[in-house]
């Protein structure tokens, strides 16, 4: 079965700086969740942005669905991949529905608007993910965890085979982080392929799937779960911190 995103012997270094990562292997499957985990300033954002072909690798191989990324348009590309950065623009004065309607441009012609059928997706999803009651909001009104909802919601607009998410907890309470990995489980669950950052390792615990550990030296690892041994997470982020198996949960958690 061909990968929906393939990286082989990707490296990276933004002008005259040292590598961020060399000869990085990886494979994502339609369906599939990676959890992405590394101390801060490690590379993960940076490894983002290459696969979303926002930066170009020094190095090494990226296709998706089997076509080499560089030769794909932006727009053909946004049909593919959706993408949630870090840092979300809340300064807009769009309504939230005007703001997800952004998020159909890889459909439309050029000064096309959206139509009925976009404007019922928009609400479908912002049902899905209980904003319904934000709808007529404008985006500069939102919190911060709000707002960082409302940006997924947009990139589910997209209709995406792989959406990235670059810290997507970050700004939520623990409820709705709970939520969020859940959302995460329902989209791999409609096959829809999901990348994440987090520096929390009990995200990949719970979720499962497949994990990508950067070393404190900037090593990749990529493989299951089992990777996430107290070692290589103490070596990772340089403190003292244990994995416990938790009975009544059925799964392993990782405490300071
Ligand atoms: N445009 C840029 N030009 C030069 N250096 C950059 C640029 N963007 C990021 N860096 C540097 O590259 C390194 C990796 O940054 P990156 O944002 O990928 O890390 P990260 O692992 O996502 O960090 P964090 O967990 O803190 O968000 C950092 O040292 C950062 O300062």
């Amino acid at each position: 079965m061909t990968a929906l995103l393939s990286a082989e012997h990707l490296a990276f270094h933004y002008p005259k700086q040292t590598d961020l990562f060399t000869d990085l292997q990886l494979q994502l499957h339609h369906g599939e969740i990676l959890t992405l985990l590394g101390p801060n300033g490690i590379g993960k954002s940076t490894l983002l942005k290459c696969l979303l072909g926002l930066l170009t690798p020094t190095a090494g191989t990226l296709t998706l669905n089997g076509q080499p990324l560089a030769t794909l348009t932006p727009k053909q590309r946004a049909r593919i991949i959706a993408y949630v950065p870090q840092t979300i623009p809340t300064t807009t004065s769009l309504s939230v529905r005007d703001y997800l309607l952004t998020g159909r441009t890889p459909y439309l012609n050029f000064a096309q608007s959206p139509g009925a059928t976009d404007v019922a997706l928009a609400d479908r999803i912002l049902k899905t993910l209980q904003l319904s009651e934000l709808t007529a909001r404008t985006i500069n009104t939102l919190s911060g965890g709000q707002a960082q909802l409302v940006t997924i919601a947009r990139a589910l607009m997209q209709e995406p085979e792989l959406i990235i998410l670059d810290e997507p907890t970050a700004a939520l309470d623990f409820g709705r982080q709970q939520q969020l990995l859940s959302l995460v489980q329902q989209l791999a669950g409609q096959n829809i392929a999901v990348i994440l950052t987090t520096h929390n390792p009990n995200h990949a615990l719970i979720l499962k799937q497949r994990v990508g550990l950067f070393g404190a030296s900037g090593h990749f690892d990529y493989g299951g779960i089992e990777l996430l041994t107290e070692p290589r997470l103490r070596a990772t982020y340089q403190t003292k911190l244990r994995l416990l198996y938790v009975p009544e949960l059925g799964r392993t958690i990782c405490e300071f």
